[in-house]
């Protein structure tokens, strides 16, 4: 169910998209939008398709069908990507010997960013006290919070993170959501991974749940959670991942 006026536009949008890997599809015919105004959450089990389809949305893998519209447009004819859309990815990390504000300076530097920007995430994140030191004796959450930092550079009207709470202690999961949510209030699309589905409860406004490749629910959090008779999140999910698991066929 879609409760957004019909005067919302979409802003990204996934149309018939796959990818196969040899004999197998590990993204299946995906057809969604995501929309402005609300955090999006993107659940599945593990190898369900979700990084692969982040990836093809930003443009890093090619789909074997079907295409992703950003604002209308395809990403490979935005002409500053980063400025349409930011996005954390697992395994994205910035050269190791370079200091946190210089990986920054440079993302800025190709993206035609005012350099201005780059002290705006850098506390943005919280990660001002520590600017200066190389990005090899950050820890996993330092790391975290310097890809969202570069996510954010462009003040982009999309995000995408791919399960980002992985490394965050649980102040920086709490900060983490505030900042999901305060996003979505601004008005920007939001769409975001993640395998804790506590987290999602207190998060996502709208889900989209996938499964071997496939779309099983694009629905309200309210609605997802309603239709499942002991009422939370994880039993819902569990349960409807677990029928389709039980009933597929790859
Ligand atoms: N480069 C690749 N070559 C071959 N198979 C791949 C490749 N990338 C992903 N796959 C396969 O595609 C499927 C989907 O993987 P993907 O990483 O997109 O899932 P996911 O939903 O992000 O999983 P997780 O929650 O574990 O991160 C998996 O079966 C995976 O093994």
């Amino acid at each position: 169910m879609d409760s957004l006026p019909p005067s919302v536009q979409p802003v990204l949008e996934v149309q018939n998209l796959s990818k196969r890997y040899g004999p197998m599809l590990a993204v299946d015919d995906l057809t969604f939008t995501v929309r402005p105004g609300r955090v999006t959450g993107f659940l599945g089990p593990n190898g369900a398709g979700k990084s692969t389809t982040m990836r093809m949305i930003l443009g890093l893998d090619r789909p074997s069908g079907g295409r992703v519209l950003i604002d209308g447009v395809r990403y490979r004819e935005l002409e500053y990507p980063l400025r349409r859309i930011g996005a954390l990815l697992e395994g994205s990390t910035a050269h190791p010997g370079r200091s946190a504000r210089h990986h920054l300076r440079w993302l800025a530097q190709t993206n035609r960013i005012p350099a201005r920007r780059v002290d705006d995430v850098l506390g943005q994140v919280g990660l001002d006290g520590v600017a200066g030191r190389r990005v090899r004796e950050f820890s996993l959450g330092m790391t975290q919070r310097l890809g969202i930092a570069a996510a954010l550079l462009g003040d982009p009207p999309v995000l995408l993170f791919d399960e980002p709470t992985n490394g965050l202690d649980p102040e920086g999961i709490r900060w983490l959501r505030t900042l999901l949510k305060g996003f979505a209030a601004e008005g920007r699309t939001v769409l975001v991974s993640s395998h804790l589905m506590s987290e999602m409860a207190l998060t996502a406004d709208h889900l989209l749940v996938v499964s071997r490749g496939r779309l099983l629910a694009d629905s309200t959090l309210a609605d997802f959670v309603a239709a499942h008779p002991a009422g939370s999140l994880e039993d819902a999910f569990l349960d409807l991942t677990g029928r389709a698991s039980a009933g597929g066929d790859r």
